[in-house]
């Protein structure tokens, strides 16, 4: 696998334009930005730190930490590439618990090397939770409670039971489980178990990391708890209530964007706090909300552990719930059948998230109706499988059907690993665009055009539309987008839109809390550091009738076999204090 950058050219801002010292070979072989180098450097010169093993650790913990590690483990770095004359990791080790810098840049904890902010969030989180698993758990009305899980949890839902009921005995719990597994609907109906058990009125707070997420989380929960089978009588738990973003939550400052308004001197008021796509949420942000919220709150972290982490460092619902494995009782419930998808999509999904590659290679190749393997260079069927959906769209745009539009948009999906590169999301939104032009034969398409599907790629509070966010281009004079709003859809003026890309194509990491009904996945070369069994499974998860992967047989074992592993002590020192 690569770990290395490949320089564009001489000028490449990586690279080093006066190199020299001991780190200048590995900025050279693109392991280390010239941006690590310098930073390490500079702390070292500070820190009055001689030694050139050190400075290296500092540099690396930098590079770790752009690519979402908390840490380093020192033994582990020669994988990174072989040939390079790397210290002997004991010695190494040794050399930096010496080192002048450690106690104040950087930290020694396990084993792992970290810088002092990461190793400072961790043991913040490690230590809030600890307290509030091990501190006296909230009073709980047995005999109400017995019959409130009666009520709400009907025979069919005895899984979901079991984790509400988890959930109603702890100031913490953890509920995962991949797509349609039903955290959403047992949620609604935790929601009206705790209610039940109240004196009060409960404060409730439902939080997400994306506007996105927080927008899908309210609809969600307002659709579970609208079942004919959700008792009439406990509607009144959950209505009204939205979601929110982490952030808002917290309360942004606009003097500091990694502190806000709530905090441990000023927690937050709410007496159940839930937050949904926990595996989306970084290290640094769970370290604000743990320590934001009352000891004698509940606090509910709804995900899937088994997705791609958050695009920053930290990989925390996946480390809480390896931490708490072996612990009993333990705080995590994890829901293992899925409503949602057919049995074929959902066997994939279990043989990557387990790392079977002959399972999964066995699926992916087996003809089934609902999964197809696709040749890469095979183009004439990648095109027939792709291009229904724009065609669909430009059709319903032309024809001003926004509903047709919005259900098509959410009907077929591209994904690729990469932004960039012949994988990637830019190639493939113009290989559909040039399909498209020669279909209608026409020499070019406007910047902006009818059936051109479009994703927000930042927080838009003026119009509410937030990052992920959808919509399609359509036709007329009018010059409007319709956005999917989990409804009929929202129109706005294509003027008012400043931050949209196209969205015939997107990344896996973008399309991460959103479903399709078909999806083609595009897989990279065996050796892109993208291909991972957290890639592969996120996009298979996103399909709800079809997935397609385009790829060789090494490409989709390569992605079941690689996980993404990201280097922290979370999971560690969790089961170290349990
Ligand atoms: N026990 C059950 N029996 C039958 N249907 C169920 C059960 N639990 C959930 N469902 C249905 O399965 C679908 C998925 O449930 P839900 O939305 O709660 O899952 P989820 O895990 O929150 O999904 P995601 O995170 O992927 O959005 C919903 O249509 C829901 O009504």
């Amino acid at each position: 696998m690569t770990e290395l950058f490949e320089p564009t050219d001489a000028c490449d801002h990586r690279l080093l334009q006066v190199a020299h010292g001991p780190l200048a070979a590995l900025n050279a072989a693109g392991l280390l930005a010239a941006g690590d180098v310098r930073t390490a450097e500079t702390v070292c010169r500070l820190g009055g730190e001689p030694s050139a093993d050190v400075a290296l650790a500092v540099a690396l913990l930098v590079r770790a930490a752009r690519s979402g590690s908390v840490s380093v483990d020192l033994a582990d770095v020669a994988e990174l590439l072989p040939e390079h004359p790397w210290p002997e990791p004991a010695d190494w080790l040794d050399a930096v618990r010496a080192s002048r810098l450690t106690g104040v840049a950087i930290r020694v904890e396990h084993d792992l090397v970290y810088l002092h902010r990461y190793w400072a969030e961790e043991g913040a989180v490690v230590t809030d939770l600890h307290e509030r698993l091990t501190r006296t758990q909230p009073v709980v009305d047995e005999t109400r409670l017995a019959a409130a899980l009666d009520r709400l949890f009907p025979d069919t839902f005895a899984e979901q039971r079991a984790a509400a009921e988890e959930s109603a005995r702890r100031w913490t719990s953890v509920i995962t489980g991949g797509p349609g597994t039903g955290k959403t609907t047992t949620l609604a109906r935790l929601l009206a178990v705790l209610a039940d058990q109240s004196h009060a009125p409960l404060r409730i707070a439902l939080a997400a990391p994306t506007g996105k997420a927080a927008a899908r989380m309210s609809q969600a929960l307002t659709a579970a708890s609208e079942r004919r089978d959700f008792p009439e009588s406990d509607r009144g738990a959950v209505a009204g209530l939205t979601a929110s973003t982490l952030h808002r939550l917290l309360g942004t400052r606009p003097d500091n964007h990694s502190r806000f308004r709530h905090h441990r001197g000023n927690r937050l008021p709410h007496d159940v706090v839930v937050v949904d796509e926990t595996s989306m949420v970084s290290l640094s942000l769970m370290t604000r909300l743990v320590e934001a919220i009352r000891p004698d709150a509940r606090l509910v972290l709804l995900g899937d552990a088994d997705q791609l982490a958050s695009v920053e460092a930290g990989a925390v619902l996946h480390d809480v719930v390896e931490g708490f494995r072996g612990r009993t009782p333990s705080p995590v419930t994890r829901l293992e059948t899925s409503h949602r998808f057919g049995v074929e999509i959902g066997r994939l999904a279990a043989a990557v998230r387990n790392g079977d590659a002959d399972e999964a290679w066995r699926l992916v190749s087996s003809g089934a109706d609902s999964i197809e393997l696709i040749d890469p260079a095979d183009t004439a069927r990648i095109r027939d499988v792709v291009m229904p959906g724009p065609r669909d769209l430009r059709a319903a745009a032309l024809t001003g059907d926004q509903e047709r539009a919005i259900r098509a948009l959410n009907g077929h999906r591209l994904l690729c690993a990469h932004r960039e590169g012949p994988f990637g999301v830019r190639a493939w939104n113009e290989w559909v665009e040039q399909w498209l032009r020669a279909e209608e034969g026409l020499d070019w398409l406007p910047a902006r055009y009818p059936g051109q599907p479009l994703i927000q790629t930042t927080n838009d509070y003026g119009l509410k539309l937030w990052n992920g966010d959808t919509g399609v281009v359509l036709g007329g004079e009018e010059r409007q987008a319709v956005f999917d709003d989990g409804g009929t859809g929202r129109v706005l003026a294509l003027s008012r839109l400043a931050d949209v890309e196209t969205a015939h194509a997107l990344t896996v990491h973008r399309s991460q809390g959103s479903e399709f009904g078909e999806v083609t996945v595009v897989l990279p070369e065996p050796d892109s550091r993208l291909l991972t069994r957290q890639l592969l499974y996120t996009a298979v998860t996103r399909a709800v009738d079809v997935v397609r992967v385009v790829g060789t047989e090494a490409s989709v074992r390569e992605a079941v076999r690689r996980e993404a592993r990201r280097a922290s002590g979370l999971a560690a020192r969790l089961a170290a204090r349990a």
